[in-house]
């Protein structure tokens, strides 16, 4: 079988031949209009996802569902709120959802592997090898790994809550050719799906090309972030170089062959560093350095490090080493950074020059306060 590389991977019609694919499934595809798990649904997406991996492809399957599976078992007639309903639905229907997979692989001779994960476990440099090392495996033995956050450990402040992201950092960290995400929409549409002159989007080459889009309507009652959560996980794969269809699971089998379905992002960058991965879209920010309009000129057009002389401001309470917020005059985030003093060090820095520093505090005290490479830009939200 013709094999294609990632780099090459500039038209969908090259689909088909890529070896590995995450394919990420939300709540609402795979259940009825009014809450519990369609075995129907989950089977249809399963015959496709099986025969691609008959065909000799790696697929890697990011469930959702387990909350919308839990709630008939728990006699809930609507999505849980509170998050500790929302963990023993998820604890509930988690084990009753791989369960319906493991059958509806088995009928094609297939074996399905439980993974869950937290947004740490897909980036913390301790953590991601782990999860790295144990998806590769799995997969190097034939079995599906079917993936889901971590819900009923995930605390409020570090969920994600959607799994459009995890579905991104599930791509980034086990190498994806190219990502699918299946909702109940058949692509990305200009506005609401369903207001008159809204129409398909057949392909995004770059984010410019998402000017005027309305992506605020609300989603399914089952689903959780809409299309805002999708775009932000396409807008992480494909900056890391992954290129995105995004489509209904009902289209999944003609989206995988490359048919002109859905919506296509091509990749706009290439592979980052996992670290700055994790800096720029799940590390919890400790603190903030508020910047003066020069310092803010430096490191978002110029690429500089982030100088003691250019900083007004420290808020918050972190140690070195600790992710920081880094913001300009008016509150506007503009980066994320590791930052090299602590909160009680900072103060005594800012403003000076590095020759000051030096002269009055000595060798060690003229450094960065963030540098170049422990610093992520953060995209403006249009
Ligand atoms: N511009 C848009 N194009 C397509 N869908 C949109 C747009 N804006 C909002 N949506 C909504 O996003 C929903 C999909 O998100 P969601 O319900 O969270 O699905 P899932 O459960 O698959 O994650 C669609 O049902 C659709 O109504
Ligand atoms: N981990 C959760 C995912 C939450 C959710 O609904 O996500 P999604 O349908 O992808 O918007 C679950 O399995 O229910």
């Amino acid at each position: 079988m013709a094999r294609v590389s990632a780099a090459a991977l500039s038209d969908r019609r090259l689909l088909p031949e890529v070896r590995r694919v995450v394919v990420k499934v939300g709540s609402s595809s795979l259940t009825s209009p009014d809450g519990p798990l369609d075995p129907e649904r989950l089977r249809a997406l399963v015959d496709v996802l099986a025969a691609r991996v008959n065909g000799g492809h790696q697929v890697v399957l990011v469930s959702s569902g387990a909350i919308a599976t839990g709630m008939e078992p728990l006699g809930l007639a609507r999505r849980p709120r509170d998050l500790a309903t929302q963990q023993a639905a998820a604890s509930v229907g988690q084990g009753l959802l791989v369960a319906h997979y493991t059958r509806a692989f088995a009928a094609h001779g297939l074996r399905v592997g439980q993974v869950l994960l937290t947004a740490d476990d897909t980036m913390r440099r301790t953590q991601y090898r782990n999860a790295q090392r144990a998806l590769d495996r799995l997969l190097d033995l034939g079995i599906v790994p079917i993936v889901n956050e971590n819900d009923t450990v995930a605390t409020d402040e570090i969920r994600f809550g959607d799994n459009d992201r995890l579905a991104a950092l599930v791509s980034h960290l086990v190498h994806a050719d190219a990502m699918a995400l299946l909702t109940d929409v058949d692509g990305l549409y200009t506005g609401p799906p369903n207001r008159e002159g809204s129409r398909r989007i057949a392909e995004v080459r770059g984010p410019k090309d998402l000017d005027g889009i309305d992506v605020t309507a609300r989603g399914s009652g089952v689903g959780t972030g809409g299309m805002v959560t999708k775009l932000e996980s396409v807008a992480i794969a494909t900056a890391s170089g992954i290129p995105v269809v995004l489509t209904s699971a009902a289209q999944v089998a003609p989206a995988l062959e490359g048919a002109d379905v859905g919506t296509w992002f091509a990749a706009t960058g290439r592979r980052a560093s996992t670290r700055l991965l994790w800096l720029a879209y799940a590390a919890r920010t400790r603190g903030r350095l508020v910047l003066d309009d020069g310092a803010v000129r430096a490191v978002v057009e110029r690429g500089k490090s982030l100088l003691p002389a250019g900083v007004t401001a420290v808020e918050g309470e972190f140690e070195a080493g600790d992710p920081v917020e880094i913001a300009g005059a008016d509150g506007t985030v503009v980066a994320r950074g590791l930052v090299a003093y602590s909160a009680q060090e900072a103060p005594a820095l800012l403003g000076r020059t590095t020759a000051e520093l030096r002269a009055d505090l000595g060798e060690g005290y003229d450094r960065e306060l963030v540098h170049r490479d422990d610093l992520v830009l953060v995209r403006r939200r249009r």
